[in-house]
């Protein structure tokens, strides 16, 4: 395929030691020549690739030095793109960068949309849809097993996986076809008739396979969704603190005092949580903290995990119990704060609206208790078989919406076959899984769907 020649600058925004600006396509190398002037008057063109060659960016209608940088040329097809791409490795300031790119644009590049170094690689063929969104995964991940859990789909390992499953379909409607084509012999009919039941349950007993990794798939790769409810002033905010053992939040003896949402990443345990804390829960005349209590519901309804604390000096009231009714039917563990403190709470009454659910006491000021409860948290989501290394999983909620399409067309497919519904019926249930399932690696996707996916990249990507 052929595009236009792509430029952005591939590295943040800010001060750093060196900073790159990115070419892709067929004119990459010529428009690097153009403002490229290397000591001994070598030109790129010339250049084996894969090479690095130190020169200076001159600005091609005044002569004058804009940069001293290092230049890598590689020839397509083994690129990033598989196009030709020149990179040209400049000081990291914010200056330096830009004129470089300005430089690069007006010689005949054109600016670069977001993703679009890494759309150029899917529609060249190197990776599928599902590796291109690792890719975005990959810079996106905040811990480590998210980070792994990326890498192997990028290298492709749930891409064999869809792709083995839509061989597997091919076959079956295969049989489908042979007894199309000659429904008059009864026997071959009922041979296919058992291989098509036989092959459509290997590939509905796959997908389940692969679904039952992706509550966990999806925890590993946006964190469990943790949200820290209860009354104004009871430790919510320390409890955040606590658990990324920094001062994130800010912490005060005023109810009332976080206003707004605060989202911070951490590890327990090897457990990725994405952590929430939220504006107390009370019904408030203050504007500000009005909206701040009505946001907390909100990112309520989306919590994989919910922390209910509770104030040990403090009688148990009725907004702790409307709290207990918002969460039910949820993964929640409720925390006693501030045993420090003499009691007042009637933990009998706890217990039963615990009803069988973790509680942890505990004393945010005194650093007691964050033991247990982080153990709480691990136990309750990964009951010590959180797979390492090799493991596929289904991660991307994409991903997961298909495969849990494809399976329902299976299994109506296999629904036809017991009924004895016409063979073609069945062929069309059969399709559409092998389209779902398509739809996953890319093959038979809508291009708008494709520019919404890679818009959501970083510029330079
Ligand atoms: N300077 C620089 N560093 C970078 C990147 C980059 O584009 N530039 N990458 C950008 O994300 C990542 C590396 N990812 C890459 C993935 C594939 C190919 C590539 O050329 N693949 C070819 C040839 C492989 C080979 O030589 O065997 C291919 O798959 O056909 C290059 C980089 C991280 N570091
Ligand atoms: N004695 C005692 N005080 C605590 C404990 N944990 C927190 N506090 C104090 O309780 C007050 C409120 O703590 P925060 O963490 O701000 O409470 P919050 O639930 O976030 O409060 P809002 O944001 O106002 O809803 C602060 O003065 C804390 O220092 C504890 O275990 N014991
Ligand atoms: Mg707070």
């Amino acid at each position: 395929m052929e595009f236009d020649t792509i430029t952005a600058i591939s590295t943040p925004m800010g001060e750093g030691a060196i900073a790159i600006v990115r070419l892709s396509g067929d004119e990459a190398v010529a428009i690097a020549d153009r403002v490229f002037a290397a000591p001994a008057g070598k030109k790129l063109k010339d250049a084996a690739s894969h090479t690095i060659h130190y020169g200076h960016i001159i600005d091609p209608e005044t002569n004058e030095v804009a940069e001293e940088v290092m230049v890598s040329v590689m020839r397509g097809p083994k690129t990033f793109t598989r196009e030709d791409v020149i990179e040209i490795n400049c000081h990291g300031g914010l200056v330096s960068v830009n004129r470089v790119l300005q430089l690069v644009l007006n010689s005949g590049a054109r600016m670069a949309e977001p993703g679009e170094f890494t759309k150029r690689a899917f529609m060249n063929g190197r990776i599928d849809l599902s590796q291109a969104e690792a890719v975005m995964d990959l810079i996106r991940a905040k811990t480590d097993k998210a980070m792994n859990v990326a890498l192997g789909q990028m290298d492709g390992r749930l891409s064999k996986l869809v792709r083995k499953l839509r061989q597997e379909i091919l076959e079956t409607l295969a049989h489908v076809e042979v007894n199309i084509d000659y429904p008059e012999y009864d026997d071959v009919e009922e041979m296919t008739h058992q291989m098509l039941v036989e092959k459509a349950t290997y590939v509905k007993t796959e997908i389940e396979k692969l679904l039952q990794t992706s509550s966990q798939g999806k925890i590993l790769r946006e964190g469990l969704s943790t949200v820290i409810i209860g009354r104004p002033n009871v430790g919510k905010s320390s409890l955040l603190n606590s658990l990324v053992h920094e001062n994130k939040a800010i912490v005060t003896d005023i109810p009332g005092t976080t206003r707004d949402v605060i989202e911070e990443y951490v590890n327990v345990r090897g457990v990725p949580l994405k952590l929430v804390d939220t504006a107390g829960i009370r019904e408030t005349e203050d504007i500000v903290e009005r909206i701040g209590v009505e946001r907390s519901r909100q990112v309520l309804k989306e919590a994989d995990l919910i922390l209910l604390v509770l104030n040990y000096s403090d009688e148990l009231t009725f907004e702790d119990e409307q709290l207990f009714e918002a969460v039910k039917g949820m993964d929640v563990i409720i925390i006693i704060n501030k045993t420090d403190l003499p009691q007042a709470i009637d933990m009998d009454k706890v217990s039963l609206l615990a009803n069988g659910r973790p509680v942890v006491a505990t004393s945010l000021k005194e650093e007691e208790g964050i033991d247990k409860l982080e153990e709480s948290i691990q136990s309750l989501f990964f009951k010590g078989d959180i797979q390492s290394g090799d493991m596929t999983y289904l991660s991307n909620t994409r991903h997961i919406a298909l495969m849990t399409q494809a399976k329902r067309s299976i299994e109506e497919a296999l629904n036809g076959i017991d009924a004895g519904m016409p063979v073609d019926m069945v062929q069309i249930d059969l399709t559409r899984a092998w389209e779902q399932l398509g739809e996953i690696i890319g093959d038979s996707v809508h291009e708008s769907l494709i520019d919404q996916l890679f818009s959501q990249f970083c510029l330079g990507k």
